[in-house]
């Protein structure tokens, strides 16, 4: 076959066209390369030969340089801070848990992972993903970074490589970013910290520190807390019962309200009541009822009141702080607990609330904290950095406290938990054996208003001792003990009586003993009197006998 000379014509100039395009690719590429190649040998040239103040000013005026065409900031967030020892950023770990909610439906690359305190597997985006985020109808970027040092770096830090979140926005949304945005950015953050985390039992202790020489200090740690108390399973009247949580939640509501009346917001309860009337158990429903921590304050192992104050410092928001048996604590009822003691009243006779007294008294000695010093502790200037905390004490003996610690402003609502009543028997039959009702209801009703006996002590009976007792007989078992429980009460306020007649009689033939001595005396007295009067009578007769 043969080819029209027209086309094939064309054709070889097509090619040669092709072949001058190829060519001149091939020479702009090396071109570029070449170019490259002088830049950096006139780079290197220039850090070799010229001043390193110099360097420092060249980067500075192209960073503006390009910062005049690159309309974007950056704004970086370090994961650990420089300030504390190996601290981790607060800032960092709020975007960390806000970007969490953003990045399990944006990013493409996610990683898992069971982070410390949290309830369950943690998705965040994966190092170098970078995901969009809209406020306010604007557009930001976020990205995660890490820098991994190069060579070895000698270094205290944990993990060398430093990661860090990198927020990017125009410069025209700088107002709306610097002002709202990274606001928005930290609330949220910490709000979805406190929903998804475990919550803490704090205790204080002492330990030992260098800070250039060794010291003691006390210091908070903690255990996460699992106490399954809740105001439904607590056993109390159920109209006391709502109005306590209704106080607990408008507290938590009340930001701003404190901060219009002027009062740091705070607030205090005052738990009172007989041994196992459930005070601790209150405690532990109100900390799961407003997902707060727990700091159980042992103010016998705190040296000072310094040291109060600085675990005042350390508690975080969002706590419940706590100090139980505060009668028993610390000497907090000042010079006038001594001057009543060298009065002769309140002392144990008993040998054994005298070995308690006494072990009492070694630990408040330990401890240096003053009544002032937890006044202060409760509502100093101190108290009011932070916020969201609520204070609560708990005694068995309310009258032996300071009024001064426990008036309101510190103690706001005082709580008296008291003895079981029938309202709180059926929450504790509804908590142990699944019950609403039963025939025996009413007796236990009666019986328990006739009878002191605890919370603690009716949930016990309530509780099967083995597989074969059923409801009936642990209602039977109950009805046992309360009436055990009645006719000992009984037997002690006989035993009382007869102790408090037997002292009137005593103190009363005491005191007619005292009177016929005293007469005696004042008998006996006069009869010497009489006598002396008599003898001087008989002398004076005998000088005037004998002068005259
Ligand atoms: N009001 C209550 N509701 C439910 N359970 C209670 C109540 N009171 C006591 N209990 C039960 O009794 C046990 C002891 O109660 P709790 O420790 O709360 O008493 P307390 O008043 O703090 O005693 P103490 O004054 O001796 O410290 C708890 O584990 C709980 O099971």
């Amino acid at each position: 076959m043969q080819i029209p000379a027209k086309p094939f014509k064309h054709y070889l100039l097509q090619k040669k066209k092709r072949k001058k395009k190829k060519m001149a690719g091939g020479e702009m590429w090396t071109q570029i390369g070449s170019s490259l190649a002088g830049l950096m040998f006139i780079w290197a040239m220039f850090k070799q030969y010229f001043p390193f103040e110099m360097e420092g000013h060249l980067q500075k005026y192209t960073q503006k340089l390009v910062s005049f065409f690159y309309p974007y900031i950056h704004i970086t967030f370090n994961e650990f801070t420089t300030e504390g020892f190996y601290e981790r950023s607060k800032a960092y770990t709020a975007i960390e848990r806000y970007l969490l909610t953003n990045s399990t439906t944006r990013a493409k690359r996610l990683k898992a992972d069971m982070v410390r305190d949290s309830k369950s597997l943690v998705l965040s985006m994966d190092d170098y993903e970078e995901i969009v985020d809209e406020f306010k109808g604007i557009k930001v970027w976020w990205a995660s970074s890490k820098n991994i040092p190069r060579g070895q770096v000698i270094s205290f830090y944990r993990d060398e490589e430093k990661r860090f979140y990198t927020l990017k926005f125009h410069r025209r949304h700088r107002e709306i970013v610097n002002g709202f945005y990274l606001n928005h950015v930290m609330d949220e953050g910490k709000a979805i910290e406190v929903k998804t985390r475990k919550r803490k039992l704090y205790t204080n202790h002492q330990s030992e520190q260098w800070v250039g020489y060794r010291r003691t200090c006390t210091m908070w740690s903690h255990v996460v807390f699992e106490h399954p108390a809740t105001f439904d399973t607590l056993a109390m009247e159920e109209t006391k019962k709502k109005q306590i949580m209704n106080d607990l939640i408008t507290f938590t509501k009340s930001k701003d309200y404190y901060k219009k009346i002027g009062k740091a917001w705070k607030r205090g309860y005052l738990l009172f009541g007989p041994p196992g009337t459930g005070k601790s158990t209150m405690i532990a429903a109100m900390a799961n009822l407003l997902e707060y921590d727990v700091y159980d304050l042992e103010l016998t192992a705190v040296k000072d009141n310094t040291e109060l104050r600085k675990l005042l410092i350390d508690t975080s928001n969002k706590s419940i702080i706590v100090i139980e048996d505060i009668d028993c604590s610390l000497d907090l009822t000042g010079q006038r607990k001594k001057k009543e003691e060298k009065d002769g009243e309140g002392d144990g006779k008993d040998p054994v609330s005298k070995k308690k007294n006494e072990d009492d008294e070694k630990s408040k000695e330990s401890s240096k904290v003053t009544l002032s010093g937890l006044l202060n502790f409760i509502d100093g200037l101190w108290s009011a950095c932070g916020g969201e905390r609520i204070i609560v004490f708990t005694t068995n003996y309310v009258e032996k406290l300071d009024p001064a610690l426990i008036r309101r402003g510190r103690m706001d609502k005082h709580i008296e938990l008291s003895y079981c009543c029938f309202e709180a028997f059926k929450v504790l039959a509804r908590n142990y054996l699944d019950l609403k009702s039963h025939d025996l209801f009413e007796t236990i009703g009666k019986l328990l208003e006739e009878t002191k006996m605890s919370p603690a002590d009716v949930a016990e009976n309530l509780m099967p001792k083995s597989n074969d007792e059923d409801a009936d007989a642990c209602l039977a078992n109950l009805i046992d003990a309360i009436e055990k429980a009645k006719e000992e009460a009984k037997v002690k306020a006989e035993e009382e009586e007869n102790e408090r007649v037997k002292a009137e009689e005593e103190k009363k033939a005491k005191a007619e003993k005292e009177e016929k001595d005293k007469e005696k005396e004042h008998k006996s007295d006069e009869a010497v009197e009489e006598k002396k009067t008599a003898g001087e009578e008989v002398k004076e007769n005998g000088v005037k006998e004998n002068g005259g």
